[in-house]
């Protein structure tokens, strides 16, 4: 989860390989009209993401045959129940930093539809994890690699704590 340009897509497809998961991009299951809306410089009201959410709901719960990372800005805290609505397990990683150094880099990179003026609309709308949600919150200004291997640890964390005692799956996420 983060605003654009946060580290979804690079952070989740590292952290996938890392797990020997699938990965998905949430931006990929974005209607043509919603895309369209972005490029236009106009941000997604709650209506029109609600759509693009159970859309992302579905394939987190449809899995992978070891794992799914999909990355999916998940702004707002109703959004998250919404997808922990479809996939109850999902664990969120947020790479969250100053809005400085987001912009810096969506300023250095070619998006297909997201334009690099929506930026301050995404921090003005970012609820961060609360207490109660299952996820962990990393530095996005740490070099990638430490970021991957933060969010690698708190689901390899989790994975074991959650291994019914006797269990034969032994075997933890990646390893
Ligand atoms: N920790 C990092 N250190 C340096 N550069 C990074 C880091 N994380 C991401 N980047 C760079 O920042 C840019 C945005 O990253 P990325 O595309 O993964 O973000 P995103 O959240 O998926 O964006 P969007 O939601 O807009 O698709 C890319 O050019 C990426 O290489
Ligand atoms: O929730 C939203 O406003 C949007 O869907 C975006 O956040 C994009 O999907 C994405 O992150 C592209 O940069």
């Amino acid at each position: 989860m983060g605003v654009q340009g946060s580290g979804k897509t690079t952070v989740g497809t590292l952290l996938a390989a890392r797990l020997g998961a699938d990965f998905v991009d949430g931006d990929d299951l974005h209607s043509e009209h919603n895309r369209k809306l972005m490029a236009a410089g106009t941000p997604l009201t709650d209506a029109e993401r609600l759509p693009w959410l159970r859309a992302v709901g579905e394939r987190l719960a449809q899995g992978g045959d070891s794992g799914i990372v999909v990355a999916c800005s998940a702004l707002k805290r109703s959004y998250r129940d919404l997808l922990r609505s479809f996939a109850p397990a999902v664990v969120m990683v947020h790479p969250h930093g100053p809005m400085e150094v987001v912009a810096e880099r969506v300023a250095n990179r070619r998006h297909q539809f997201m334009p690099p003026s929506l930026l301050v609309s995404q921090y003005e709308v970012l609820q961060t994890l609360q207490e109660d949600e299952r996820g962990v919150t990393v530095d996005l200004s740490l070099p990638l690699e430490q970021i991957v291997d933060q969010a690698a640890d708190y689901v390899r964390g989790l994975a074991a704590e959650e291994e019914p005692p006797g269990s034969d799956r032994g075997r933890v996420l990646g390893e």
